[in-house]
């Protein structure tokens, strides 16, 4: 646990800076303290009140006049709340930016990590680290710190105990620790139950996400009452975890609150048999209250962090399984580390700089890649001239949405080269400035139909490059018909048809004039008259296609195909062009 909260503390340190956590942590004894002395001025306090004209002060042992006992009351009261006022809203604000420092780092990471470790990620994962894991790891940031605060007064109260009367102070000291020693199997039960708590929680966000991803399904098939018990079985299995925490941490304080009665008692005990004063048996009493009070306070913090502790791993999972970002280097993974370095890489420079020299704008040469055992694409040569249309074609399993991650520089080969305009891809970022991607399945963000255009553009798009990117993807005139236009928010994808949400993905590939455009079925949801003039409007803008396509219709007007066999060869024909 304590190396838990060490890297609780690390991340707080990297996100906010050591002084700042040092000043919480000052602010926070402070306040912890000046609570302690209103509370030891509790007691003359009503010695006053009941008519003494000497009050006095438990654990110092002096006596005080009423004056200098009201105004120095109001003084700590006054400064109690000022400090902790200031430590909850300081607190909060570290709190909230260590939170935010760990999410973006996971988020940042996921959103550079190499290919091949996110496409084995499970997305309602990732959501659920970064937003309940990471909150609940947030919660265990301030329990840190109030745990090593905690622990500074366990301490310094222990120390007082024992200088006011060390034959009452160490035995007191002495049972104390046996209870710490008792409860910490709570402690540890709280952990136990804190990981089983994540996985619970991680099962009941993949079911929602699943189920919200799947309603139309789900409704078409009378599913609903097979998927709330799911979604009823995954929060029940939440449930039991969460109360047999709350048993655990409510059973551990019922145990130290018994056992500190059981202390104070054998303390007066003792304290009447050797015979001390009143005064000395007060401040004794005051001190061990806040003794056996912070103790507890300490074990149910204990026990609370030992809970949402786990919590960080999820996100710190993420953080360490991206930290190798993609490579820049997209030649095979086999000989990458032998060769030496590559030229200049891919923008549009190097092109130009080899002007006169005709070579395809992309290349594959014998590419072979897969997922593990056995290859997907083994040895494939692949031209895509510039200007060219160039379709795959191939049955379902075959490999072309593999070929066109390939040639979106996403996945590595692990032999053979992939070159743009004669050269080995160096930088995969550089060359996908270059192109423009539709995907298989739509993907449309909750904005308006203008911000789903430009936020992958990566530069301000006036309107008439925005209307032309419509008007080349068939889908302007379905825009002018909406409320708002182009600033219609898409709040619901039912507002479009599937094949007028394909057009605006490839209009928002369109607007990013790209030199290739690299398109996964990206017309399967077209009536064939739309997607002749769509395919004819995406030639007339010079850019080349590399098309992954099951439609005879495309392969008969492309200039080549490469047909994709999953069990032998792929054969490269000249189109009709
Ligand atoms: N992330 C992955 N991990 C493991 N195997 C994968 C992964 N992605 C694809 N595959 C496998 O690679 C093979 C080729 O898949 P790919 O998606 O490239 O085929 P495809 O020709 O595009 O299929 P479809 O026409 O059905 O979309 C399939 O057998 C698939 O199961």
């Amino acid at each position: 646990m304590t190396a838990r909260a060490r890297r609780y503390l690390a991340n707080a340190v990297a996100a906010c800076g050591t002084p700042a956590i040092v000043r919480l942590l000052l602010a926070m004894l402070l306040g912890s303290v000046l609570e302690g002395a209103v509370l030891a001025l509790l007691v003359p306090l009503i010695q006053l009140l009941a008519g003494s004209d000497h009050p006095q002060v438990p654990v110092v042992g002096a006596s005080i006049s009423p004056t200098t006992l009201v105004v120095l009351a109001g003084v700590a009261v006054l400064l109690r709340g000022t400090v902790q006022w200031w430590s909850a809203v300081t607190s909060a604000d570290l709190r909230l930016r260590t939170l935010d420092a760990l999410r973006l780092r996971a988020l940042g990471g996921i959103l550079e990590a190499d290919w091949s470790y996110l496409a084995t990620q499970r997305r309602s994962d990732v959501v659920h680290a970064t937003t309940v894991e990471a909150e609940r790891a947030e919660a265990a940031f301030e329990l840190t710190l109030r745990m090593m605060v905690d622990a500074l007064l366990l301490v310094a109260s222990a120390v007082v105990a024992v200088i006011i009367e060390p034959r009452l102070g160490l035995p007191a000291i002495g049972c104390l620790l046996v209870v710490v020693l008792v409860a910490r199997r709570g402690v540890r039960r709280s952990v136990d139950l804190g990981v089983e708590w994540t996985a619970r929680t991680m099962l009941f966000s993949a079911t929602v996400t699943d189920s919200l991803s799947s309603l139309r399904l789900i409704r078409a098939h009378e599913a609903s009452a097979q998927w709330l018990r799911l979604l009823r079985e995954a929060s029940d299995g939440g449930r039991r975890v969460q109360r047999r925490y709350v048993e655990h941490t409510a059973g551990t304080q019922a145990l130290v609150s018994f056992a500190a009665l059981g202390i104070a008692l054998l303390l007066v005990v003792l304290g009447r048999t050797m015979g001390l004063g009143v005064a000395e048996l007060v401040a004794l009493a005051v001190v061990t209250t806040r003794l056996l009070t912070t103790a507890r306070a300490l074990l149910g913090e204990g026990q609370a962090f030992a809970h949402f502790a786990p919590s960080l791993d999820a996100v710190e999972r993420i953080i360490e399984e991206t930290a190798h970002a993609e490579g820049l280097d997209t030649r095979p993974r086999s000989s990458a580390a032998t060769r030496p370095p590559d030229g200049p890489g891919v923008g549009r420079v190097a092109g130009e700089e080899r002007a006169g020299v005709s070579r395809p704008l992309l290349e594959l040469r014998g590419v072979t890649v897969g997922y593990g055992e056995g290859a997907v694409l083994d040895g494939l040569d692949l031209e895509v001239p510039a200007g060219a249309l160039v379709a795959v074609t191939g049955p379902s399993g075959a490999g072309k949405s593999t070929l066109l991650d390939v040639a979106l520089g996403l996945l590595v080969p692990e032999a053979g080269e992939v070159l743009v305009d004669g050269m080995p891809v160096g930088d995969p970022r550089a060359w996908r400035a270059r192109l423009g991607y539709v995907p298989q399945q739509t993907v449309l963000i909750p904005a308006s139909v203008r911000e789903n255009l430009t936020w992958s553009a990566g530069r301000e798009l006036s309107d008439d490059a925005l209307w032309a990117a419509l008007e080349g993807a068939q889908v302007a005139d379905v825009v002018r018909r909406l409320p708002d236009g182009i600033d219609t928010v898409l709040n619901d994808l039912a507002q479009l048809s599937g094949g007028e949400q394909q057009r605006l993905s490839i209009g928002r590939a369109l607007a990013r004039q790209p030199d290739l455009l690299v398109l996964d079925e990206a017309t399967s949801s077209l009536d064939p008259a739309t997607e002749r003039a769509v395919l004819a409007n995406l030639r007339a803008t010079g850019a080349a296609i590399l098309i992954a396509t099951h439609r005879a219709s495309i392969a008969e007007v492309a200039d080549a195909v490469v047909a994709l066999d999953p069990d032998h060869l792929f054969s490269n024909e000249a189109g009709p062009a």
